[in-house]
């Protein structure tokens, strides 16, 4: 049955989301902060700034207003950056509430909040309290906004430990060309989604130092390592790190050009300095800000991050990369199995 929609961000992924929700057969309505690219969905059914190619269907709606955006939605969905959710989360409460609807949140983000390492599912339950929502689904897997633009098949998880509702948001989705699982476990869903963002960020900069395929494999199957040695400490199931959001995820981040996070790594690899680097990506690179949040937890909880903790010197302390990967090269021997 068609839902009323409302997509809030109007960037990358949340363009091509609400396009597919539209393709769907679902009345959509995306909210955007810019009021260029508002008018330029509106008038010209393209949003070239994040989409250069994309002609978008001609009756998604974008709009600047939270108002009209939730107006008498059954579903809201977040594609907005990590950081900036809670912030949302609380303008759209008062709005929830004045409309008195209940709708489901789903949320499409990947990371961790800054200063609290909240999962977003957790920033969610925290500002939008359950008498004023239905469950909250996190939608995640490999699948770069390029690619699902141009329909190149895809495979991705919806997450809830409620499964008819995971069963909800799947049939939203899913068509001939986006293909979406469920999984009850959210903790894991989350925290793979968050780090291997942390991960493409070396995968990028191994590529822009000019290390090989067999350094590539070493960083991505250690950083899975760590990612679940995290994620299952908080409570998630470790197959979940083999599946779609986990496994899945990390192989498309690290070895894609799309990735904005994998394209910034690149380019501290060439030594261009991040600020410029952040500057010039023009869309969120949310790795960096995971990579503190993951490095803090990991410091906290006492769990060992070693490919986190050298990416987070070399953001945040300028440590020099090439020492950097010596350093974690010449640890002593270790067991690969913990
Ligand atoms: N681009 C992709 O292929 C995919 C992205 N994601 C995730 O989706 C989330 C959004 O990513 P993208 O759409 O790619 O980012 P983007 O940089 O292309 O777009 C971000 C959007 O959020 C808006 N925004 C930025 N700061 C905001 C704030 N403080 N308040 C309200 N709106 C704000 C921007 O105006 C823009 O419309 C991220 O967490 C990302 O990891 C997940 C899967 C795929
Ligand atoms: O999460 C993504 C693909 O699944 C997008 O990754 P980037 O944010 O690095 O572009």
């Amino acid at each position: 049955m068609a839902k009323k929609i409302a997509v809030l961000g109007a960037g990358s992924w949340g363009t091509v989301l609400a396009n597919l929700l539209t393709e769907n057969g679902h009345q959509v309505t995306l909210w955007g902060r810019n009021a260029e690219h508002v008018a330029e969905i509106n008038q010209h059914h393209t949003n070239r700034h994040y989409l250069p190619k994309f002609k978008l269907e001609p009756t998604l709606i974008a709009t600047l207003s939270l108002e009209q955006a939730l107006d008498q939605v059954d579903v809201i969905l977040f594609v907005i950056p990590t950081n900036a959710i809670r912030k949302m989360a609380q303008q759209i409460l008062p709005i929830i509430k004045r409309q008195g609807i209940r709708p489901m949140l789903i949320h499409a983000s990947k990371g961790l909040e800054l200063g609290t390492h909240k999962r977003l599912s957790q920033v969610l339950t925290e500002e939008i309290p359950a008498e004023f929502r239905r469950e909250i689904v996190v939608l995640s897997g490999p699948s770069h906004a390029e690619n699902v633009s141009e329909h190149d098949l895809t495979s991705i998880t919806a997450a809830c430990s409620n499964l008819t509702a995971a069963q909800q948001v799947q049939q939203l989705f899913m068509n001939d060309y986006f293909r979406v699982y469920t999984n009850a476990d959210v903790i894991g869903v989350e925290m793979g989604a968050a780090l291997k963002n942390v991960i493409a960020l070396g995968a990028g900069a191994l590529h822009g130092l000019g290390y090989g395929d067999n350094a590539k494999a070493a960083l991505m199957t250690r950083g899975l390592a760590e990612i679940s040695r995290l994620g299952v400490a908080f409570g998630a199931n470790p197959l979940t790190f083999i599946g779609l959001s986990g496994v899945g995820d990390l192989i498309v981040t690290c070895t894609s050009v799309n990735s904005r996070n994998w394209r910034a790594g690149n380019q501290l690899g060439q030594g261009k300095p991040l600020q410029q680097v952040l500057d010039e990506m023009g869309m969120v690179v949310e790795g960096v800000s995971t990579t503190r949040a993951a490095y803090e937890l990991a410091q906290q909880q006492g769990i060992e991050m070693p490919i986190t903790n050298t990416i987070y010197h070399v953001l945040y302390d300028e440590k020099e990369i090439r020492t950097a990967i010596t350093e974690i090269m010449q640890r002593e021997g270790k067991q690969e199995l913990d």
